[in-house]
């Protein structure tokens, strides 16, 4: 089967790096973590947004998980946050240009409010696990604070959580999955990307892309724990960089595809990143 090439346009454009230019020309990119015990997800994402070129990446997290990010994690800063007071203190600095929050972040009350005060901020944003899932009972909570700066990520669990009806519709074979994801873009006022071997994007303006993972362009690798995480980190260094959420989001599920093709079977989450310099290389940059 002959898969067609969904490469995006414009690649060296958008992730080349300029002689002249200094790490802060290439965004701050913050991702927020959660508790004890569960950073893995975040420093994930926090080393796909590096390695995806942000020139600067801060891991945002509570005080008590200081110490076990900060043994782990040397080019990506770590800054102990005192709940939603610390988060929007943090984001007072206007070098901060794109916010990550759910992978690991837990599914308690205090998620509802970092995620109030990073929409309020009005930065990049990408929301991801638990900060979808969080707002299962009430999506509309959720869609009533959204920006034309956001992306979600769901998979198809949490797309499910967010939109049920469409979930539904689509589970029935009534609607395609490019029309389930566009239904859901125009319903939540913001970017969505629908995960799977078939990754689809839809802009609430009806652009739209796919990614698909499939035939030629297989990478049944990445059905490994945290690969979503990876790829929360690498769109949110890609919006810290200037893209606009719809570009961001294709070309950060182009490269993860890309990453894990790359890597080939064994893959891990891990790997994802450190496999993105092979496929810069592959492209020109
Ligand atoms: N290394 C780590 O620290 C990892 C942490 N993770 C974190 O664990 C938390 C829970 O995330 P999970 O996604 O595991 O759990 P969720 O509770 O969000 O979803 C899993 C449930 O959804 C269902 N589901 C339906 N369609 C699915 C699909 N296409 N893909 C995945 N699940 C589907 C599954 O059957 C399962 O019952 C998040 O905070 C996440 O970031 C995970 O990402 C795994 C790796
Ligand atoms: N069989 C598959 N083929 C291609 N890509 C896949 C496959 N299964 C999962 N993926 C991709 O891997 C990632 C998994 O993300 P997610 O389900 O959020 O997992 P996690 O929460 O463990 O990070 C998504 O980008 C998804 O598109």
């Amino acid at each position: 089967m002959s898969t067609p090439e969904t490469r995006p346009e414009g690649l060296s454009a958008l992730l080349g790096k300029r002689p002249e230019q200094h790490k802060y020309d290439h965004g701050h990119a913050v991702i927020v973590g959660g508790p004890p015990g569960q950073g893995g997800a975040a420093r994930l994402a926090a080393r796909g947004a590096l390695r995806v070129g942000a020139g600067l990446v801060t891991l945002g997290c509570p005080l008590r998980a200081v110490t076990e990010n900060a043994v782990q994690l040397n080019a990506i800063m770590v800054r102990g946050l005192d709940g939603t007071a610390g988060l929007a203190e943090m984001l007072e600095d206007g070098r901060i240009t794109a916010v990550c929050l759910g992978p690991g972040l837990g599914l308690g009350p205090a998620t509802a409010e970092l995620v109030k005060t990073t929409l309020r901020a009005k930065r990049g944003t990408i929301l991801d696990a638990d900060a979808l899932s969080r707002f299962q009972r009430a999506p509309q909570a959720l869609f009533d604070m959204l920006h034309d700066h956001v992306v979600l990520t769901p998979h198809a669990g949490e797309f499910a959580r967010l939109f049920p009806d469409i979930a539904k519709r689509h589970k029935a074979g009534e609607v395609s999955k490019l029309d389930a994801t566009r239904e859901a873009a125009v319903r939540a006022g913001s970017v969505v990307l629908f995960k799977g071997s078939e990754t689809v994007i839809a802009a609430p303006d009806g652009r739209h892309a796919i990614q698909t993972a499939e035939g030629d362009r297989a990478a049944p690798w990445l059905a490994t724990a945290g690969a979503g995480d990876v790829l929360a980190g690498m769109i949110v260094g890609l919006l810290a960089r200037g893209l606009d959420p719809l570009r961001a989001a294709e070309v950060g599920a182009w490269l993860h595809v890309e990453a894990a093709r790359s890597f080939g079977p064994g893959l891990i989450a891990e790997d994802l990143p450190e496999a993105l310099p092979q496929v810069f290389r592959q492209i020109g940059l």
